[in-house]
């Protein structure tokens, strides 16, 4: 028997670890929890998030999130206004967010219902994924979230976290794709990183906003930096 386990049960999608059950199943759930609890009380647009996209200077942008993961900042981007394409490269995470999405693009709640509709999902590495999402619809900002390496023991590890380092593993190719995001946004490459970790491929970003735990480092994309 595998140690993770993926368990559809009757209302969802469900990753299981049979070696530590108590840590408890990893799922995506825009409409109630974490999702809810940032949608109604975030901040909105004074989120370091919508700063490091641009939203006080793009309407309604078309962002593309090239590591969506469990999709929790592209749900963001998406109430706040945003047209997001998801790429993500993982089957079992693309498989957990698929089933969350779906199920708030066909929610009874209006106001979820229309942010998820506003959000299209591929299952796809983003180093193919940007060049074919771009042909069809140009980005205005390309967002990206690779893995960074653990530093805490972990037990200590947030249960999504744990999840990511241990079915997922890291991104060792994610140098390659700030170059490959940097030939396709039209405004802003935006990268989240820890606070104290160093810039994807070593290259200074144009500016950086920082928060408590993580920051933002912003480059400029073809149309604004010429
Ligand atoms: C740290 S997680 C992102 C978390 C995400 N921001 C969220 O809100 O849930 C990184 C994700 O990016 C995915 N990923 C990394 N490199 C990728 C690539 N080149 N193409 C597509 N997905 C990628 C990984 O599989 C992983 O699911």
């Amino acid at each position: 028997m595998s140690r993770y386990q993926l368990i559809q049960t009757p209302q969802r999608l469900e990753l299981h670890d049979a070696l530590d059950p108590k840590i408890g199943a990893v799922y995506v759930d825009f409409l109630e929890g974490k999702a809810q609890h940032r949608r109604l009380f975030g901040g909105g647009k004074s989120q370091d998030i919508a700063k490091a996209v641009g939203l006080h200077k793009l309407k309604n942008p078309h962002v593309i999130d090239a590591t969506a993961g469990l999709g929790r900042e592209s749900f963001v981007l998406a109430t706040l206004g945003c047209r997001v394409t998801l790429l993500e490269r993982s089957p079992i995470v693309h498989a957990l967010l698929d089933d969350g999405l779906k199920r708030a693009q066909a929610s009874d709640d209006e106001t979820v219902r229309s942010i998820a509709q506003r959000m299209t999902l591929h299952h796809i590495d983003a180093h193919t994924g940007l060049a074919q999402c771009c042909t069809h619809e140009p980005a205005d900002v390309i967002y990206l979230d690779p893995m960074f390496p653990e530093r805490q023991k972990s037990a200590l590890v947030q249960k999504e976290m744990r999840f990511f380092h241990e079915v997922v593993g890291d991104d060792h190719d994610d140098d390659d794709l700030l170059d490959i995001a940097c030939q396709y946004a039209k405004h802003r490459v935006t990268v989240k990183r820890p606070r104290h970790a160093p810039e994807l491929a070593n290259r200074k970003p144009a500016f950086v906003i920082s928060g408590k735990a993580v920051r933002y480092d912003v480059y400029l994309g073809k149309a604004t930096s010429q």
